[in-house]
């Protein structure tokens, strides 16, 4: 309609048009806002009336404007609450340990997907039917109805369990063998009977392992009772020689002093120097016999202390020597716990232990720290094709080139089957990202041989480091959405997020 048409009064045709567009308008907008409802009722009783003028439905019109801009910040920003709450659910969803195998990746594809920049939010709605979706799928495989049995999805998520919990302990006794082969059996495809069985074989070798440890303690606690109760005994015949010889050498002293008193009572009572000189002999030898008794019991004394304590120390010193070996057995088995036994790389609790340790140096000093994630691809197809020794044999090659590629201030782990995380202090995610293209070169260079076929072995990974108000596990998920990346665009790749 163009303003030139009207006078004022508009006509039929024109009305028509505008009572269809209210109309319209209405039924889209009915029960949206009061306010819009109000204000469009009395447009259309206004039309209604024979002496319809627009500038007495103009302020009617402004009115239903306001109302529908007010609607539109309103849903915008509900919308935008939606997004921003569909994000955080699904990084909630990726923190829970216990996703079934596969559905990590398909939930980090649709946060990645929702986390792009969005043209209208229009496009929300299928992203959030695919959040709906995801939640759905973890929910029917995690809530059972009681009676049903575990599907396939669980027994390997279970298993994975299993094996990363058997990688944190070792054993040198006779257990050793047992959780040997108690691992290469998690590395076959397991039913659930045999699963059952093996979290059973499990429990007694945890529980033979605690009993080793126990009998051991008990052991050392018995010798170290035993050498304190001889050194005590030592002790106390040392303090009873001391009184005996000490009531001796006072009996000694009192006769001593005695003699001294006689010679000097002789030397006055004495008539004439020949008695005197008699008297004088006699009271000297006296005196030097028990000078002599004297001296001996001293040195009695002296050698049976001498003894005793020689006695106490030869004990003390094994008691040491015993402890010692105590001391050394228990901080190898604090090392064990946090060490990877196949490949000898520290472990994912030592990992958790370093993490939270540089996690506090980054708060305190702010110095950049990069975080990775490096799995070996294709991994399954090695253990498939040349069998599991051969697929621990790649594991611990590739340990060892990717710690010899990196440098020694950096912290590598095996996390947990054929993934390693690295923890790189003071260090920013593109020297990071470098530092593992050259450690990714050097791995896929190394010339393995398995039933006289060379192949060469590739890994991917990903890295993040740590920005203002981060958490470990925020950056930890970027890092894993990284290698998530690179495996997706083809593997044998680093991506950075
Ligand atoms: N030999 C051996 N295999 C292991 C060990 N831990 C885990 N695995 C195996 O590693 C394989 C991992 O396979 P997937 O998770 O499918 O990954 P992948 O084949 O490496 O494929 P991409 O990561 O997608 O490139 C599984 O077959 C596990 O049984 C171990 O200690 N020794």
């Amino acid at each position: 309609m163009s303003s030139n048409q009207y006078n004022g009064y508009p006509g039929q045709g024109e009305i028509n048009t505008l009572l269809e567009f209210i109309n319209r308008l209405g039924n889209a907008s009915r029960g949206i806002s009061g306010d819009i409802d109000k204000h469009l009722a009395k447009i259309k009783s206004l039309t209604d009336t024979n002496t319809l003028s627009i500038d007495a439905l103009k302020p009617h019109f402004d009115a239903v404007m306001q109302a529908l801009q007010r609607e539109q910040a309103r849903i915008e920003r509900t919308m935008r609450e939606v997004h921003l709450g569909s994000i955080s659910a699904l990084r909630y969803l990726l923190d829970y340990e216990k996703l079934a195998p596969g559905s990590k990746e398909q939930t980090a594809d649709v946060l990645q997907r929702l986390q792009a920049p969005l043209h209208s939010y229009s496009e929300l709605l299928p992203l959030m039917l695919n959040v709906i979706e995801r939640f759905q799928a973890e929910l029917s495989t995690s809530v059972r109805p009681f009676g049903e049995k575990p599907n396939a999805a669980h027994y390997q998520a279970l298993q994975g369990e299993l094996t990363n919990l058997l990688a944190t302990i070792d054993f040198r006794s006779a257990a050793s063998n047992t959780l040997q082969s108690l691992r290469q059996r998690l590395l076959q495809v397991l039913d659930g009977e045999q699963l059952l069985n093996a979290c059973m074989d499990a429990l007694r070798l945890i529980i033979q392992g605690i009993n080793e440890e126990r009998q051991s303690a008990q052991q050392f606690l018995l010798s170290l009772s035993d050498a304190l109760s001889s050194v005590n005994k030592a002790l106390a015949r040392a303090v009873q020689t001391h009184d005996d010889t000490s009531e001796e050498q006072a009996q000694l002293s009192q006769q001593l002093q005695a003699r001294v008193q006689n010679l000097a009572s002789s030397v006055n009572n004495a008539s004439s120097l020949q008695e005197l000189k008699h008297q004088v002999q006699g009271h000297v030898n006296d005196i030097s016999e028990l000078l002599v008794n004297k001296l001996t019991m001293e040195q009695r004394e002296r050698q049976s202390l001498r003894n005793q304590l020689s006695t106490m120390q030869a004990r003390l010193e094994d008691v040491e020597s015993e402890a010692q070996m105590y001391k050394r057995k228990l901080s190898e088995q604090k090392f064990k716990s946090l060490q990877d036994s196949l490949t000898r790389l520290p472990n994912r609790a030592a990992f958790e232990e370093r993490l939270e340790l540089e996690y506090q140096r980054w708060q305190s000093y702010a110095a950049p720290l990069a975080i990775a994630i490096a799995d070996i691809d294709h991994f399954k197809v090695i253990n498939d094709t040349y069998g599991h020794t051969a697929g621990d044999k790649t594991l611990q090659v590739i340990a060892n080139m990717l710690k010899k590629s990196l440098r020694d201030t950096d912290f590598v782990c095996r996390y947990g089957g054929e993934e390693f995380v690295i923890v790189f202090p003071q260090t920013t995610t593109e020297v990071a990202f470098e530092l593992l293209e050259k450690a990714r070169h050097r791995i896929k260079s190394i010339p393995f041989k398995f039933k006289n076929t060379s192949i060469s072995i590739t890994i991917s990974a990903g890295v993040s480091s740590f920005v203002a108000q981060d958490t470990p596990a925020r950056v930890f998920e970027r890092a894993d959405r990284a290698l998530y990346l690179a495996k997706n665009e083809g593997r044998d790749r680093v991506s950075q997020q």
